[in-house]
């Protein structure tokens, strides 16, 4: 019989991996765990309690705000606001950023941009969502932190990861030495390590992708759908097409089985939907971590210098294979290749 292993513990004993660690960072993922339990409690019984529909309030992107967005997002400021280990919060349901000034925190060095609540289009229909998180150290050394300090390019990210409330609800982090996935015990009410050293297939068979937008996407992406779509046995296409509209579960369920998430840009979205601070940059880490690749079509996502807080992006992620297959179609030609877990290298 092995022993449970929890969040908690495998944190304290990952420590070690940082030699001049004093315990912050830890305390840190430690208050994620437990606001992201509150969160689950929430969603769990969603059905139940006056938490569905409408917020009746509109985020910075102009979107309708959902209950449980805001709950989830209240509940994850709250729990950065107490531990003291950060100092500034970035959330896709903030215009601004949030600087916690209190006492316990004013020497904090931690910066977290989040997406509280994800997949919010599947909030009331009991599908899927999830939380996104992301961790900067700040660079600035003392005084109230800058907007520079959370506008870090995502490969300055000292840890990123997601909770899925699906049908189970997992936790899934970086510290970047690796992915680990924990699965949350409702009986003890603790994160297990369930999942552990994460790794994305090098090959998938799922492509993801809102196809109802077809019309819209630029000629590359077509073409790499059609490639999708044929018939050839050698390379076992067909694909097949998986998308749940919730970023965190379609990418969750491709990096255990394999396969490649594009939302590009289109005509609604001329420069991407999903957002490069607290959207792209954490999931493409993780991936990155977990052996796959992660692009905007033509740059590696964490080498995108953010400008601002809110700013959208293209995303293409996955297996290793179907991502550069993709590149030879988005460059129409085989000038580019990427190698997992390494820069661009020219062939
Ligand atoms: O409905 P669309 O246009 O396919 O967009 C779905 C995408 O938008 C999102 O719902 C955006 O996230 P939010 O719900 O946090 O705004 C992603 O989770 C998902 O991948």
């Amino acid at each position: 019989m092995t022993a449970v292993k929890t969040l908690g513990q495998f944190i304290i004993e990952k420590q070690a991996d940082f030699p001049y660690a004093k315990g912050e960072l830890s305390r840190l993922l430690r208050d994620i765990g437990i606001a992201a339990k509150i969160v689950n409690r929430e969603v769990n019984k969603a059905g139940l309690v006056d938490i569905l529909g409408d917020a009746g309030t509109t985020n910075v992107q102009g979107e309708g705000q959902k209950k449980l967005d805001v709950y989830a997002n209240e509940q994850f400021i709250a729990a950065l606001r107490s531990g003291g280990e950060c100092c500034v919060v970035a959330s896709e349901e903030n215009d601004e950023c949030i600087y916690i000034e209190s006492e316990i925190s004013k020497n904090a060095k931690y910066i977290v941009a989040i997406d509280p609540l994800d997949g919010s289009s599947n909030i009331d229909v009991n599908v899927a969502i999830g939380t996104i998180f992301s961790i900067y150290r700040r660079q600035s050394l003392d005084g109230k932190p800058l907007i520079s300090d959370v506008l870090q390019k995502g490969s300055e990210q000292v840890a990123a990861g997601y909770v899925i409330y699906g049908s189970s609800t997992m936790l899934v982090y970086t510290t970047g030495k690796g992915v680990n996935g924990f699965t949350l015990d409702p009986s003890i009410g603790e994160f297990c390590l369930s999942h552990p050293n994460m790794r994305i297939p090098k090959e998938g068979k799922i492509y993801s992708i809102n196809e109802g937008n077809y019309v819209h996407f630029p000629q590359g992406v077509k073409d790499y759908i059609k490639y999708c779509q044929e018939e050839d046995i050698n390379s076992g296409r067909p694909y097949t097409s998986r998308y749940i509209g919730s970023m965190v579960a379609d990418i969750h369920r491709n990096l255990i089985k394999g396969g490649i998430f594009l939302y590009p840009v289109s005509s609604a979205y001329p420069k991407g939907k999903l957002r490069l601070v607290y959207e792209c940059n954490p999931m493409a880490f993780i991936l990155e971590q977990a052996g796959g690749i992660a692009i905007d079509g033509s740059n590696r996502i964490l080498d995108i210098v953010p400008d601002h807080l809110h700013q959208r992006s293209a995303i293409f992620l996955g297996s290793e294979n179907m991502v550069n297959k993709l590149m030879e179609f988005l460059s129409g030609s085989n000038l580019m290749t990427y190698k997992a877990d390494s820069a661009i290298s020219a062939p």
